[in-house]
């Protein structure tokens, strides 16, 4: 993880509030970093942002706006994460209501467990995690070997020939 982190800001609608009002809470710091967002939340993160870098200085930003949540977002924010492109991502995502992606939801949660990603649901945890004196230095992920699972045996007569694909 370089010094410039990749952070993911998502937030469901009736947490886009909360995500702007902490997002405004450390616009300094966030501006600093890389940010990739869902859509929706994407575009009001830029705004909230630019309203307060100095005049002038709006180009700073390093912002980049995926689709909107329901339209595949997450999904690609999961790619983005599979492809190591994520350090961190603060999610805050809806615990009263059902959402129409839910699956995608789960599919990204369960993604960056997976891949050992920080995440942060809620705004503690945000909080603990914008202001790790980690966040500051270099910081080496620690990637679970899966090696066995990506070698295992297939059971003959599926048809299938297991090929070994070089970084798994
Ligand atoms: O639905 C989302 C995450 O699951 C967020 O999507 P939007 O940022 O496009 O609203």
């Amino acid at each position: 993880m370089k010094l410039k982190k990749n952070i993911a800001l998502v937030a469901h609608d009736n947490r886009k509030s909360d995500l702007l009002e902490w997002v405004g809470w450390n616009w300094e710091l966030l501006s600093q970093h890389n940010l990739i967002c869902t859509g929706t939340t994407g575009r009001l993160v830029e705004t909230c942002l630019q309203e307060r870098l100095p005049d002038g200085k709006p180009k700073a930003l390093s912002i980049r706006i995926l689709k909107s949540g329901p339209l595949g977002g997450d999904q690609q924010l999961g790619s983005h994460i599979v492809d190591g492109l994520i350090d961190m991502i603060i999610f805050f995502w809806d615990p009263m209501e059902p959402q129409p992606h839910d699956v995608d939801v789960k599919a990204l949660l369960r993604i960056a467990v997976l891949y050992n990603v920080l995440t942060a649901c809620n705004r503690s945890t945000a909080d603990f995690l914008i202001s790790s004196p980690l966040l500051s230095g270099p910081y080496e992920r620690i990637l679970k070997d899966y090696s066995n699972y990506i070698d295992r045996n297939i059971p003959e007569g599926t048809g299938l020939t297991v090929t070994a694909v070089s970084g798994g």
